[in-house]
């Protein structure tokens, strides 16, 4: 219903047209009784006379004082229209819809003094009609205002079936049964229908009316159908059921709802086409999905319809996921979670969390779930699908593995080692314990890698992290930093005591001999501790300060531990200060040589000088090679001094006797990127001395590295004339092995023995299997550091053909090599008489 006023300027377009209306008729007289607006036109001059039957639709409301409303005449259209019975009936006997209307038109009238309209509406026999209420405000001799009503019923009206029905898509149809006269239904007859139903069976509305189902070909006919339809009628309930049948282009689907009505009988028929079209997709998707998937029922969890994924995949038959919960699929510890998330769901799920479920033979996997509440049939169920994540995430866990580890022994990482260590530290610090670092180092493995091979000493690294992992406790952590380093957190210690018990005892236990491919290996471990909180309580400084009381172990002799110390770190600032000067000593002329002459012990004449290595430091004055040459190899340094050292000694020797040879040190270092025969052969040329005069002197190690390339370029020195000694014979890991890959022309007998000849009875046994070599193999034999006259006298008694040492002259200056010559070839002149020429020489 519409209710709003209408202020007519020309009153209500009066049907000029159709026959004349009540309201055209009042509303003129209304006017013309109005003759001073906004007064209103008296209730006589408009309400009485002759009305004739206009009076019908009209009806005269009162107001009381108390603002109640009365009806003092209604006509019988009006009385029809309200619900009441004719005059006299009482406001409230109005139909409540009407009272309403009423009221609405007299306030819309009050307020404005002029006539107004309200709409109604109304529906009689299956019609809908709609009324303008109208109500002309009057006034009377008496008081109260008056109004006079007046009803006017549009033309226009709808038969409200068709309005309700015509616009669906379903077929709404009313049928009737036949029987037969054992009072069974036979067949239906179209009594009513709608458009919708003519378009479902695309036939005229003609052809169906009174038609009987069985005359339309309409697959209606069929027995089921008409069963179905018979029992709705026999068993008065609402049946609902499913027709298919082929169509001109596909088959038809069609949901029917049949329910009794008297001696009807009322069918819905809905097109379920599209979503039996809908259905036939989800199946397919359903059954050549190759992801496992269940249908389960939402209350019971019961595994409705599974797929052949899934029957693949779980290795149960289909019958037995039919005999199962969606539950059983799950390992049991994780069926309670499940059957609670799956309760919880209010939304589509794609698997974030990982869920453990179970196959046939009891195997596990990882699964993300995929679950998704779904209607079917009326019933609440989910679908659950599932990726096997069980490889991706292994694959994942061996990744994350090798982050964290080292592949060849499989210990932890510096990566793992750093975040095990701040875990320790924090801990640490909330227990109030000591943490400590210790960093290892193998002696020697180099060596090893170089004489044995790399597959031997990757067999060494994986035994000696097999002993790590046997000799600490689980609180201990090891870890491989790199090549040979290996690093040790030691927690929950009370005392520094505990760290050196564990360094000495892994000292031990990696030192004892490996059995690795037929070979015995021993190999030692230098360690460098520091302990938190008193060394850092950072990891990087830890490990700093671990590594520094490493690099003092080493240097200490090795397969020893040692303490971080404050002044270690002062240590290697002094070591880098030094590293910034040698970069710059070369250029501002810091070096020189000092010669230290080797004396011939038949002829006791000098034979040669050494050419040996000084720095003068402008602040720190004379320093040792034996402090900066394996600074200078470290940061390859050597290479430029090294050739510095060749020029400068055969430049200098070229001015000595003939006789008398230059004998050079070379770094191990210098045969690296074979340069070293160049920088030799320029020496030679530049200085013009005679190769022969050039003994080089080398230490073992150059063998070890690298040492065919190395060997070549020996012999490639020896083919230049050079002599080429064996410095420091018999300190080495394997020094008669190298005897045998290179003629050497001499050995030099390491000052070490010499010292000890009085002493230590295995030192003159040494010596004189040495000396017994030299003679074996007819190459001289020179003793080191000679400081008395005993060791002489040893090393001449046990053959031995050059001595060098203190005894003799200290390493001088260039300057003083004319002297010593001139002294000892003086002396060397005099009769060869042995006692006199020792104290002749030993007098030098
Ligand atoms: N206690 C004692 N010592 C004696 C005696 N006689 C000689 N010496 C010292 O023994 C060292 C012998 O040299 P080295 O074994 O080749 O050992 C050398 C050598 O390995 C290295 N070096 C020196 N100059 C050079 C050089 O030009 N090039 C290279 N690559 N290394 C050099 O530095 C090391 C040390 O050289 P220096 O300090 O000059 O020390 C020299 C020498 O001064 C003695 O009777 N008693």
């Amino acid at each position: 219903m519409s209710s709003q006023p209408l202020l007519p300027q020309s009153p209500c377009a009066p049907g000029s047209s159709g026959p004349r209306r009540a309201i055209d008729f009042v509303l003129l007289r209304w006017r013309s009784e109005r003759t001073a607006p906004p007064n209103l036109p008296p209730y006589e001059n408009v309400a009485l006379g002759n009305l004739g039957h206009f009076a019908d639709s009209m009806a005269l409301v009162v107001q009381d004082k108390a603002g109640e409303m009365n009806l003092a005449r209604v006509g019988a259209t009006f009385c029809a229209w309200g619900g009441i019975p004719r005059d006299g009936a009482a406001f409230s006997c109005l139909r409540a819809d009407r009272a309403h209307s009423l009221r609405d038109a007299i306030d819309f009238s009050l307020q404005t003094n002029e006539p107004a309209r309200v709409t109604t509406h109304q529906v009689e026999d299956g019609k809908f009609e709609t009324y303008d209420l109208w109500a002309l405000p009057l006034s009377s001799l008496w008081g109260p205002p008056v109004f006079i009503i007046v009803l006017d019923r549009r033309d226009a009206k709808y038969d409200v079936l068709d309005t309700m029905f015509g616009a669906t898509d379903e077929g709404m149809i009313a049928l009737t049964a036949i029987k037969n006269t054992c009072d069974e239904v036979v067949d239906f007859q179209f009594v009513a229908f709608n458009d919708g139903a003519a378009r479902l069976f695309n036939m005229p509305a003609e052809r169906l009316q009174w038609s009987r189902l069985s005359e339309l070909g309409l697959h209606l006919e069929e027995a089921e159908v008409v069963e179905n339809l018979a029992r709705a009628v026999q068993e008065e309930r609402r049946i609902n059921f499913e027709v298919t049948y082929p169509g001109e282009h596909a088959m038809r689907h069609f949901k029917v709802s049949a329910a009794p009505i008297g001696e009807l009988i009322s069918v819905t028929l809905t097109d379920i086409a599209e979503i039996k079209e809908r259905e036939r997709s989800f199946r397919l998707l359903f059954e050549g999905n190759p992801i496992p998937t269940w249908l389960v029922a939402s209350d019971t969890l019961r595994i409705l319809h599974v797929n052949e994924a899934a029957v693949r995949h779980y290795g149960h038959s289909r019958e037995a996921f039919h005999q199962m919960t969606v539950l059983e699929t799950l390992s049991p510890n994780s069926r309670t979670e499940f059957a609670n998330f799956l309760h919880d769901l209010d939304r589509p799920y794609q698997g974030h969390d990982v869920w453990h479920h179970v196959r046939a033979d009891g195997s596990e996997m990882d699964v993300y779930p995929y679950v998704r509440r779904m209607d079917l049939d009326g019933r609440q169920n989910f679908v659950i699908s599932v990726v096997d994540v069980t490889e991706r995430r292994k694959a994942e866990a061996r990744v994350a593995h090798m982050a964290h580890h080292d592949a060849l022994t499989d210990l932890p990482n510096r990566v793992l080692f750093r975040e095990r260590l701040q875990e320790a530290l924090a801990r640490a610090q909330r227990n109030d314990h000591l943490v400590a670092v210790q960093c290892l180092d193998l002696d020697h493995f180099k060596e090893v890698n170089d004489t044995l091979g790399h597959p031997v000493g990757d067999k060494l690294l994986q035994a000696v992290a097999d002993r790590f992992k046997t000799s600490l406790r689980e609180t201990d952590f090891v870890a491989r930093l790199g090549g040979d380093e290996f690093a040790v957190i030691q927690t929950d210690m009370e005392s520094p005591v505990e760290a050196s018990a564990l360094a000495a005892r892994l000292i031990d236990y990696i030192g004892q001999p490996y059995q690795i491919d037929g070979h015995q290996v021993v190999i030692g471990t230098s360690i460098g501790i520091a302990l938190a909180p008193a060394d850092g309580v950072e990891p990087d400084h830890l490990l700093k300060n671990a590594d520094m009381a490493l690099y003092r172990s080493k240097n200490d002799g090795r397969s020893v531990f040692r303490f971080f110390e404050p002044d270690m770190d002062a240590r290697l600032q002094a070591r880098r200060t030094m590293e910034l000067d040698l970069r710059h000593a070369l250029k501002a002329e810091e070096f020189e040589l000092h010669y230290q002459p080797l004396v011939d012990l038949e002829s006791g004449k000098v034979c040669a000088f050494e050419a040996l290595l000084r720095w003068h430091h402008p602040t720190r004055g004379l320093v040792s090679p034996a402090e900066f040459i394996p600074l200078c190899e470290e940061i390859g340094l050597i290479i430029d001094i090294g050739a510095w050292v060749l020029e400068e000694a055969c430049r200098e020797a070229v001015h000595w006797p003939e006789e008398v040879k230059v004998a050079i040190n070379l770094s191990p270092v210098q045969f690296r990127n074979n340069r070293v025969v160049g920088a030799v052969a320029h020496a030679l040329a530049s200085s013009g001395i005679a190769p022969e005069r050039v003994e080089l002197e080398i230490t073992e190690s150059v063998l070890l590295q690298d040492s065919e390339t190395n060997v070549e370029a020996l012999r490639d020195l020896k083919d230049l004339g050079i002599q080429i000694a064996m410095d420091d014979f018999g300190t080495g890991y394997s020094s008669l092995s190298y005897l045998q890959k290179f003629p050497f022309d001499k050995i030099k007998i390491d000052q070490s023995f010499v010292r000890t000849l009085a002493e230590r009875p295995e030192a003159s046994a040494i010596v004189r299997a040495l000396t017994g070599l030299g003679r074996s193999l007819s190459i001289a034999t020179t003793a080191e550091g000679v400081e008395t006259e005993e060791q002489l006298e040893h090393l001449r008694s046990e053959g031995c053909t050059q001595v060098q040492g203190y005894l003799f002259s200290r390493p001088l200056p260039a300057g003083d090599v004319a002297e010593i010559l001139k002294r000892v070839f003086h002396r060397a002149e005099a009769p060869p008489d042995e006692n006199e020429a020792r104290g002749r020489i030993s007098a030098a």
